[in-house]
């Protein structure tokens, strides 16, 4: 890069140019036409903020919890496979780079470096702090395998299991056919043992999916681990409540970046139905997709998330700079979102409500005429 960077985009043009097309493809792409993926972000666009002027905002306070545990902002690290395709240092550098800003990491079933070894590298970066990391499960039709991955993670020191439930089976994403994508020989699927199925096209592929996963599964992982819940990938009002009533603590609003389902709507559009839905119980929603500034992240906030994540940015700091570039993403988006906070005079994160934001729609060009000039005057001659 001729600069540093000094937007979320300018990481993804970098590692455009960096990457292997048949990684990047991997990373950057969506499923079949990218409709949701590319709608994930327009979303955001489509959602504008309403500013106060002439506030007190010498303090802004971005800091907050989830799941009981203090984060210095809500922008947090969603699960994404193959860290060893952007960087050497793989995983351990996500982890290390998470662990130094206390931001909340989710390590990947599918990760290149295994969960415990990634843990370690995070904890010896906060010295006697235990870092705020999670650990994303993918469940396999091998239910002793898959207990034995949630209780390694427990003993490790992971602090709750995302199940993610929108990939029963894997989505086409036409980038990756066209280039015949597998993982690159001197990289392993590193949560389990060295198997000819877990190199190569077959890790791409992952493992043997449950694709029979269904609510009543839920009560046995409450039953193998004490770790909170969080269920990555709910996207309707009726199943946040079918969550909350199995006991879940946690939903991400996620369509997987638009990887696979493509058709559905944007994250931003539901995540009001979500949090409507589950309104008056302690389950906390969270959101990604498509959030790549601070202006996103104020937004999603106003529509009642309790903090973000986001995927593909991450990868494309670790492609920079490794764990440095990890960092230099999450620094820059955080500060992007104090400064939005300060534009819009809200002092505090539990402030930031639906009276900051406007849909376009609402506010267009033809609307505020027939409200403010309801009468086409006639000119008199
Ligand atoms: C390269 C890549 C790999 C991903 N791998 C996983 C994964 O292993 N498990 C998972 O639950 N989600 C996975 N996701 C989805 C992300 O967790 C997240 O939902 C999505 O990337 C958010 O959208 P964003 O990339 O626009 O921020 C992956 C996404 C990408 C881009
Ligand atoms: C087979 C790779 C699984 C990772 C994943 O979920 C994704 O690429 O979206």
């Amino acid at each position: 890069m001729a600069s540093a960077p000094v937007s979320l985009d300018d990481f993804e043009q970098h590692a455009r140019k960096i990457l292997p097309p048949s990684v990047f493809g991997y990373y950057y792409s969506g499923a079949d036409a990218e409709w949701t993926l590319d709608r994930n972000k327009r979303a955001y666009d489509s959602l504008l903020i309403r500013p106060r002027i002439l506030v007190d905002v010498e303090t802004v306070t971005t800091a907050t919890t989830i799941l009981g545990q203090k984060i210095a902002s809500p922008i947090c690290v969603a699960p994404t496979a193959f860290h060893g395709m952007a960087h050497d240092d793989a995983e351990k550098a996500t982890a290390r780079a998470c662990a130094s800003l206390k931001t909340c990491y989710t390590l990947a079933t599918y990760s290149n470096t295994n969960m415990e070894d990634a843990y370690a590298a995070a904890k010896e970066k906060t010295k006697k702090q235990d870092p705020l990391h999670w650990f994303q499960l993918y469940v396999e039709q091998d239910r002793e395998a898959t207990k034995q991955l949630v209780q390694r993670a427990e003993r490790a020191g992971y602090k709750a299991l995302v199940i993610t439930v929108d990939r029963p089976r894997l989505g086409r994403r036409l980038a990756d056919l066209r280039n015949a994508f597998k993982l690159p020989k001197h990289l392993t699927l590193a949560n389990f043992a060295v198997d000819e199925s877990r190199s190569g096209a077959g890790a791409y592929a992952g493992g043997a999916i449950d694709a029979s996963l269904s609510w009543k599964d839920i009560e046995w992982f409450k039953s193998i681990t004490k770790l909170p819940i969080v269920i990555k990938g709910i996207f309707r009002g009726e199943d946040a409540k079918l969550a909350a009533k199995a006991g879940v603590d946690g939903i991400i609003v996620s369509n997987h970046g638009g990887r696979q389902l493509d058709g559905c709507p944007a994250t931003l559009e539901v995540l009001p139905e979500i949090v409507n839905a589950v309104k008056g119980t302690k389950v906390e929603v969270y959101v990604d997709g498509g959030i790549r500034k601070g202006t996103d992240v104020f937004k999603a906030m106003a529509l009642g998330a309790r903090a973000v994540f986001l995927g593909r940015p991450i990868v494309y700091g670790l492609a920079y700079q490794g764990e440095a570039g990890v960092r230099q993403v999450l620094s820059l988006i955080s500060y992007e979102f104090r400064l939005a906070m300060s534009l819009a005079g809200c002092t505090d994160i539990n402030k930031i409500t639906s009276d900051y934001i406007i849909p376009a729609e609402e506010l267009s060009l033809a609307k505020s005429y027939a409200k403010y000039y309801p009468k086409t005057a006639t000119p008199k001659l």
